[in-house]
């Protein structure tokens, strides 16, 4: 059973016109408390139908168990693009944060929006590093409407999120708005094979790590092997929590380019995926849906902090993640 707080979201995502203002802070209030403990937490009462997120879950699972010479094909051409088919082996998210662990154990699918205006923030050769044709296989049919819809979704969350988080923050609550107006979010399908083959030593589902964004908006399923969050003390003490991730709900968690804004109040904290004990193993397929909000990739992430207290130097939201994604990849696609 998992312990991480749950923030029901119902007063201002299911409520009409967005809630009063008084629900509206008191969740805002709400979520800062929550991410300067512990950085993660339940969402319930978040507005996404469950349609939507059954949708895009089945025709995942059914590319997941397509051949692998089929998803093959799902590869992209210039190696290291993040869109298409990721296979076993290519990533270990641990080198991110200066670990040295072997590849992660799992295979995914990497996608970004469908479409964008015809404008050079877009189409220029800078715009063309972050906005990248998604590259959809074959099969199964349904699979690009089902993603382009949860993305819809999740990005009317990811927004609202901001809102209530600027709120919290004791900001301006639009603050956000137009450095997220043109983000450059992308989404990953991530699939953990059952495992056969005992894993090498320090190899797991996904190796010890920081997310890079904003906030990560995750969608699981409760199998063995699963997620865990490393606490900093506070009331959960110095351990790796077990983090349920009920297919109805999602998890959310701070990303490292919120800690940096908010100059260290919100905490982007490590986090992994466990390999399945024995004798689950090889029945624990596993599949999760991250959505990894990142700002517009222009703007400047400056800490939020009285002159002189910054903590870091400001850094593009674009050039951060280009960094991140160049230490984390292990082999040429
Ligand atoms: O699969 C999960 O539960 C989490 C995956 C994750 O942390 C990531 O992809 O960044
Ligand atoms: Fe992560």
């Amino acid at each position: 059973m998992s312990e991480i707080p749950v923030i029901d979201l119902s007063p201002a995502l299911e409520a009409p016109g967005g809630g009063t203002p008084a629900d509206r802070l008191r969740l805002g209030r709400e979520i800062d408390r929550t991410c300067r403990e512990i950085g993660f937490f339940t969402v319930t009462g978040h507005g996404v139908p469950a349609a939507v997120m059954d949708a895009l879950r089945d025709t995942a699972n059914e590319f997941f168990a397509l051949p692998l010479a089929e998803k093959r094909r799902a590869i992209h051409a210039v190696p290291g693009t993040p869109r298409g088919y990721i296979a076993l082996g290519i990533e270990a998210l641990s080198h991110g944060n200066a670990l040295a662990t072997p590849p992660d154990l799992k295979e995914y699918y990497h996608l970004g929006r469908e479409s964008w205006p015809d404008e050079p923030y877009y189409t220029s050769g800078e715009g063309r590093r972050y906005f990248i044709p998604n590259l959809w296989p074959e099969r199964p049919a349904g699979f690009r409407e089902a993603a382009a819809a949860y993305y819809a979704a999740v990005e009317r969350l990811a927004l609202e999120m901001l809102r209530l988080s600027a709120l919290g923050l004791g900001i301006d609550e639009h603050f956000f708005d137009d450095k997220f107006d043109r983000h450059i979010t992308a989404m990953r399908l991530n699939h953990y094979p059952e495992q056969t083959e005992a894993p090498v030593p320090g190899q797991l589902r996904a190796g010890a790590h920081t997310d890079y964004g904003l906030f990560t908006i995750l969608n699981g399923e409760n199998v063995p092997g699963g997620l865990q969050v490393q606490t900093r003390g506070g009331r959960w003490g110095d351990t790796w929590l077990d983090v349920e991730t009920d297919p109805r709900h999602f998890v959310i968690n701070i990303g490292d380019l919120m800690m940096r804004w908010t100059n260290d109040r919100w905490v982007s904290n490590v986090h992994r995926v466990v390999n399945p004990p024995d004798g689950a193993a090889a029945r624990s397929r596993r599949l999760s849906i991250a959505f990894f909000s990142h700002p517009n990739y222009d703007a400047p992430i400056e800490c939020i902090a009285p002159a002189g207290d910054a903590k870091y130097p400001p850094v593009l939201s674009g050039e951060y993640r280009d960094l991140k994604y160049r230490q984390t990849r292990l082999a040429a696609a």
